[in-house]
């Protein structure tokens, strides 16, 4: 019978079947941080329980680092305590660490996949939600919360429920000044943020195949945003070579990756088709992230957007989204913080000076980003710019650090949510892409990014 890559990766993990739909899951790879891992770790010093494959486990601090001045001790005594708590736990029981100063050290996943860690065909999970990412490389990646952390580490495996499949199709050629996050903004603009719930996704289409590995980690890493417990991507040669470059594959192994495709017959339980002609730069105009608009709407043109959004966001139904002035402007986070990204900032900047009174925040993913932007010299161009180049952590992603955007500031965000309170206190976030956020930079309004595109 033909088969999806998602049901092949699943069947070969069944350690048991536990009852119809329910499936006892082997796991190969455990990502952890510093937030969702203290109380599985106290459960397992509490049941005497050891962490049963150490090796499969990697751990690293990311939420609640500080992005500047990261030689000296964290300020804010829960961050301390977390961070803390982590280096004692791995110690302890036994896990790799890339702690803060660590040259591996960054965000759970981006760190994964540039080290090589994340290859196709596994099953990953880790404690946050967008583990998601990882499917990028035809893997079945996802979240999981604080008690299955424990359940992984004391027995490699979780008792699972088996999800539904839908696949989405994107076709055709992309407008110019879109990229993959815009892709994401609008598949999710399109079905809502519970549009994929009790779904696992697989994109495909040209779009998706002509993407490279950062590209398609954007897409996968936003597939939770519409409710699916996580979205992959087949593998192919970009695939392979992404891997390949990082670690040494034996070819066999090759072989069976490419074996684990959707086969061509292989039925969906949902079937989505869209057309990459639709897509342009979106941002988002609510406190969902599907409330993505293009940059010549106005606000009334999200068909999610809803009165309290309004309210929390302070527009009007009938305001050009594009007329907004920004107060900061955040570059980074899971979804936007690899070298990719800052390239492609740093290419629209150059040259341009951000408007006076916007902050400027770029902080790469992880140290490997931040030292390959530096031998890029990107730095220097943010710099003359007016970016404030940081060092890496989850930052303005979400207010669990000193890095917090103003009650009342308007953020233009390369980040992956939007929700009341998640940038710091009454901020107010605008997801957008690389590109705009960096065109919004230099102008100090929400922009089209194509006017600085040639
Ligand atoms: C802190 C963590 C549990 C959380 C998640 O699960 O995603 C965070 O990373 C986020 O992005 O909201
Ligand atoms: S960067 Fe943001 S979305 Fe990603 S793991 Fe950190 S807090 Fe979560």
């Amino acid at each position: 019978m033909p088969k999806t890559l998602f049901d092949k990766i699943w069947d070969l993990h069944v350690v048991k079947h536990v009852a119809d739909g329910l499936d006892v899951l082997y796991i190969d790879q455990h990502f952890l941080h510093e937030v969702t891992s203290p109380q599985a770790f106290d459960g397992l010093r509490k049941r005497g329980v050891e962490v049963f494959r150490p090796q499969q486990c990697v751990a690293t601090a990311d939420h609640n680092v500080p992005t500047k001045n990261q030689d000296q001790p964290i300020k804010d005594p829960l961050s301390a305590n977390q961070v803390n708590s982590l280096i004692k736990n791995c110690e302890e029981f036994g896990i790799e660490l890339y702690g803060i100063g660590h040259e591996n050290q960054g965000i759970v996943h981006i760190i994964g996949p540039d080290l090589g860690i994340t290859q196709p065909g596994m099953t990953i999970v880790c404690g946050d939600s967008h583990t998601s990412t990882h499917g990028a490389f035809g893997t079945i990646a996802f979240g999981i919360g604080t008690s299955q952390v424990e359940q992984v580490l004391a027995a490699q495996s979780l008792v699972l429920s088996r999800p539904k499949t839908m696949s989405i199709e994107v076709n055709g050629q992309l407008n110019k000044g879109v990229t993959a996050k815009d892709v994401i903004l609008y598949i999710i603009a399109q079905l809502g943020a519970e549009g994929a719930t009790g779904y696992f996704v697989e994109y495909s289409g040209n779009v998706f195949r002509n993407f490279t590995m950062e590209e398609r980690m954007t897409v996968c890493n936003m597939s939770i945003e519409m409710g699916a417990r996580g979205g992959l991507i087949g593998i192919d040669q970009t695939t392979i070579d992404y891997v390949t470059s990082r670690v040494e594959i034996p070819k066999e192994k090759i072989f069976t990756w490419l074996s684990l495709n959707t086969d061509e017959d292989a039925v969906f339980d949902k079937t989505i088709k869209l057309n990459a002609a639709d897509i342009h730069p979106l941002v988002t105009c609510g406190t969902a992230p599907d409330t993505g608009i293009r940059l010549s709407d106005r606000v009334s043109a999200s068909k999610h957007i809803t009165k309290k959004a309004l309210g929390y966001m302070q527009f009007n139904q009938d305001d050009q989204i594009s007329d907004q002035s920004v107060d900061y402007v955040f570059i980074g986070s899971c979804t936007n913080g690899r070298i990719e990204d800052l390239r492609a900032v740093a290419n629209l900047v150059k040259g341009h000076k951000k408007a006076e009174h916007v902050n400027v925040w770029v902080v790469p993913g992880s140290m490997k980003v931040r030292s390959q932007a530096i031998e890029e010299d990107l730095d220097k161009i943010f710099e003359a710019s007016g970016f404030e180049f940081r060092e890496p952590g989850c930052s303005a992603c979400l207010a669990m650090n000193e890095d917090k955007i103003p009650a009342g500031s308007l953020c233009v965000s390369t980040s992956n949510r939007n929700f009341e309170g998640r940038q710091g206190e009454g901020a107010r976030t605008v997801l957008a892409s690389p590109l705009t956020a960096a065109a919004s930079a230099i102008t100090g309004k929400i922009t089209d990014p194509t006017i600085f595109l040639n």
